[in-house]
């Protein structure tokens, strides 16, 4: 599903140039269940993004599903990302004067689907993460969980192949953090949607089939489990 040829990423800081990666080569196939670890600064932001077509590589290739990213257009990033790529991040992002459902049609609403079918979809994805009696609350009226839990409802109502979720549990006690990752687990499962997570967090790294330790900007090792 993305193949990572020699990735390298540079940011020019006041006349001074950050080399955040360093020559990445990884392969990720359809269907994981992995995650970038390491210390802050590691990379491992930069690398999500770089995999979402948020932001494009100084030097190397990004294949993602057959298509060479770093050859894209800013119009056809965001194409691939409103289609095929679900975005799950620390901070919940949700629009706080919208209901929850019209929070996860979102999505739909760019994707221009017609309004049967989104309604259909976003009922689908509140069962998914257990809201679907939550549909007319507001973002004030959740926990951070349900908050976390909607936000991974926006990123699957489209049913992307692919879900990258930056930090996911960070702002989230125990038990929450793992109501969020039985969710994406069994997503994972069901849907066979692929997802790839960065994290510092030991209840994340726990459950991840494969863990690929960045350290300044390079693989440093791999486990898988
Ligand atoms: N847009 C940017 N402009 C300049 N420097 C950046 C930018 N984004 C990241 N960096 C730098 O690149 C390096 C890698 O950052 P990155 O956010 O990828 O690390 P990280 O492993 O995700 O860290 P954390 O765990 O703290 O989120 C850091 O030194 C960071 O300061």
């Amino acid at each position: 599903m993305i193949e990572i040829r020699n990735v390298g990423k540079v940011f020019n800081i006041g006349g001074h140039q950050l080399h955040a990666l360093k020559n990445i080569s990884i392969e990720i196939a359809s269907g994981e269940f992995s995650g970038f670890i390491g210390p802050s600064g590691s990379g491992k932001t930069t690398l999500l993004n770089l995999i979402g077509a948020l932001d494009k590589p100084t030097t190397g290739r990004i294949k993602l599903m057959d298509r060479q990213l770093e050859t894209f257009s800013p119009r056809e990033a965001a194409a691939i990302r409103a289609k095929d790529i679900g975005f799950i991040f620390q901070s919940y992002y949700l629009l706080p004067h919208y209901s929850v459902f019209e929070n996860v049609e979102y999505p739909l609403l760019l994707l221009k689907e017609p309004r049967e079918q989104r309604s259909e979809a976003v009922r689908k994805a509140l069962e998914w993460v257990g809201l679907a009696d939550r549909a007319s609350s507001r973002p004030s009226q959740l926990s951070g969980g349900q908050s976390q839990r909607v936000a991974i409802a926006r990123a699957m109502v489209k049913q992307p192949k692919l879900v990258l979720a930056d930090e996911p549990t960070a702002n989230l006690d125990k038990e929450n953090s793992n109501i969020i990752l039985d969710v994406m687990e069994q997503l994972n499962r069901d849907l066979g949607t692929t997802f790839i997570f960065s994290t510092h967090d030991e209840k994340v790294i726990r459950r991840l089939r494969r863990v690929i330790t960045l350290e300044d900007g390079q693989v440093q090792n791999e486990a898988t489990g």
